[in-house]
């Protein structure tokens, strides 16, 4: 029922000239305000972006999600990128990360109501692969100051959205995107400590506008070997390949592996 409109959507993002944002779901139609949360320049809504591949999306994704309402996030978008800055399209296809990316919204939507804005989560599609051009066209989508962008990235990638090769004057071409935007970022195994992360961020000379997170670790995962900061695409990718089906459970939310299962990815 939802290809057909997906598939539109994906069509418009490769179109001549390109749209370039679309949201393809939305908790609700006044997404990301509410009725007690207006549109307001005095109090923008401040909504996490989780920028990814989502191939597939994991624990971990809904964790980073989780820390960044839990410092005052109100909304959250998960998108996708039609275009990435380093990787090519391996796996699953544009419309089956779409159609597991709004899985994951609905399990939110359905599954955490003790936590209001992980409820109220939207999944959109970019053109843009660099963060600083995918956040302009997101904030021409509502009324002038009423939104703040908080981008929710790894340290891995954070390191990526400081490398000087990504631009022509590193400091220069990132000043429009710090006016608006802030970065939220999570320390990941095998990329460096938190001081590591922290000094990087001090170096960077955007300590005011990176704040760090951890993600938790739910106690049943711990038991089971792995742990939510442990867990990344590639693990449940392989896991699926090796039909280790248990390890798939314990890295992705139910509704994604039954998607999995059911439409056969990852298999070879
Ligand atoms: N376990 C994790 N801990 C901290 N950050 C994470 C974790 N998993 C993913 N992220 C962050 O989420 C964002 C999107 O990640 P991405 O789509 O590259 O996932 P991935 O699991 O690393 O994918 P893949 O394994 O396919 O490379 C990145 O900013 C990444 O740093
Ligand atoms: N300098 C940048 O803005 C920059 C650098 C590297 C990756 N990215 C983006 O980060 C997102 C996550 O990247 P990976 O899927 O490669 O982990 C992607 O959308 C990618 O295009 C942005």
């Amino acid at each position: 029922m939802r290809k057909p409109f997906l598939q539109k959507a994906l069509a418009a993002a490769t179109s001549t000239p390109p749209k370039p944002f679309q949201t393809t779901f939305t908790a609700t139609s006044s997404w990301p305000f509410t009725a007690d949360r207006p549109a307001s320049t005095v109090r923008p809504t401040r909504i996490a972006v989780l920028d990814s591949s989502f191939n597939p999306p994991t624990k971990a994704h809904f964790h980073l999600l989780k820390a960044a309402t839990r410092i005052g996030c109100d909304a959250v978008l998960l998108l996708l990128a039609t275009n990435n800055a380093d990787k090519g399209q391996t796996g699953a296809g544009a419309i089956e990360r779409l159609e597991m990316m709004e899985a994951m919204a609905m399990d939110a939507i359905s599954n955490e109501k003790d936590d209001p804005a992980l409820c109220q989560m939207a999944v959109g599609l970019t053109i843009h692969a660099r963060f600083m051009d995918k956040a302009q066209p997101i904030l021409d989508q509502y009324p002038t100051n009423t939104v703040q962008l908080s981008w929710i990235m790894g340290h891995d990638t954070m390191t990526r959205l400081f490398d000087p090769k990504y631009y022509k004057d590193v400091h220069a071409d990132m000043a429009p995107f710090f006016e608006q935007c802030d970065v939220i970022c999570s320390s990941r195994p095998g990329y460096g400590s938190r001081d590591e992360m922290m000094r990087f961020v001090e170096q960077s000379g955007y300590t005011d506008k990176v704040t760090l997170v951890d993600i938790e670790t739910e106690g049943e995962d711990a038991e089971h070997g792995i742990e939510i900061k442990e867990m990344s695409s590639t693990v449940v990718r392989n896991a699926v390949k090796s039909k280790n089906w248990a390890l798939v459970e314990r890295c992705v939310l139910p509704s994604v592996r039954n998607f999995i299962e059911k439409n056969g990815l990852y298999n070879s």
